[in-house]
């Protein structure tokens, strides 16, 4: 799957199998159910058991995805733990590259999960995982990714918060320097994917962007708390039905320039 063929994808991001099995019932209004552990991290992995439950709960024709956790520069740690997640039964496998502090570091272990994963599942899809809010982690800077994912054989460019304090996205990358990261991911032809405390009323500066993928936790969560709320439904299909407005009115204005 390559950009030029994709709409805005919502990712969904449940704790536990219980929390899966919400996202099945609004199972028509989500894209990719991503298993995490958020008390390890931002970009937590959760055990290979959850992900295998998961893979189970949701329906078939749902991609799972589960993410290897904030990881350091270990590159033989981390391809181990990316086909671990592979043999569990996800097809997107996401890493967040907390430890890394150079580009060359990144390409170092993204490689070595593509490889690690694709070999044992060519169609499986990788996403080099970066933080809006590296500056505050020291890894490295947000607009590297789109290259440390097309130099490293990945699929996707992704960017999430590493610290969530309440903080989002736009705070830390503002719109334009968001709307470079999906360009440089479009050039690379991969595809681009935004998250970090994203709110409905970001989802229409988030679709004139351009990005492919979206991932929420907690707004999709009661109370909007992504930690002690648990994922609703009911948000999830709300969510996805202002994606839905914001893509029909953004199709309508380009329609109209043109
Ligand atoms: O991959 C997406 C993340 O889980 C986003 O979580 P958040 O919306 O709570 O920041």
């Amino acid at each position: 799957m390559r950009w030029k063929e994709c709409t805005l994808l919502l990712l969904i991001s449940p704790d536990s199998v219980d929390e899966a099995l919400d996202c099945a019932k609004a199972a028509e209004h989500l894209d990719i159910v991503d298993v995490k552990k958020p008390d390890e991290g931002s970009l937590g992995a959760n055990f290979p058991w959850v992900i295998r439950e998961i893979r189970d709960a949701v329906p078939a024709d749902k991609p799972v995805s589960a993410t290897v956790g904030d990881v350091p520069y270990k590159p033989g740690t981390v391809a181990q733990a990316a086909l671990g997640a592979a043999v569990s039964g996800a097809t997107y496998i996401k890493v967040g590259l907390y430890g890394c502090t150079t580009p060359e570091q990144a390409i170092d272990v993204m490689r070595g999960v593509v490889r690690a994963v694709k070999d044992y599942r060519p169609d499986a899809f990788v996403v080099a995982s970066g933080y809006a809010d590296a500056h505050r982690i020291g890894c490295v800077n947000p607009l590297a990714l789109p290259d440390i994912a097309r130099r490293s054989g990945s699929d996707a460019a992704m960017l999430d918060t590493a610290i969530k304090d309440g903080t989002r996205l736009f705070d830390h990358v503002p719109p334009d320097v968001c709307a470079e990261f999906v360009r440089l991911a479009h050039e690379a032809d991969l595809l681009a994917a935004l998250a970090g405390s994203v709110k409905v009323g970001d989802l229409g500066e988030l679709t004139g962007i351009g990005t492919d993928i979206v991932g929420v936790r907690g707004a999709v969560c009661e109370g909007g708390d992504r930690n002690a709320g648990r994922i609703q439904p009911r948000l999830v299909a709300a969510f996805k039905a202002e994606m839905d407005r914001h893509a029909q009115e953004y199709a309508a204005t380009v329609a109209t320039a043109s």
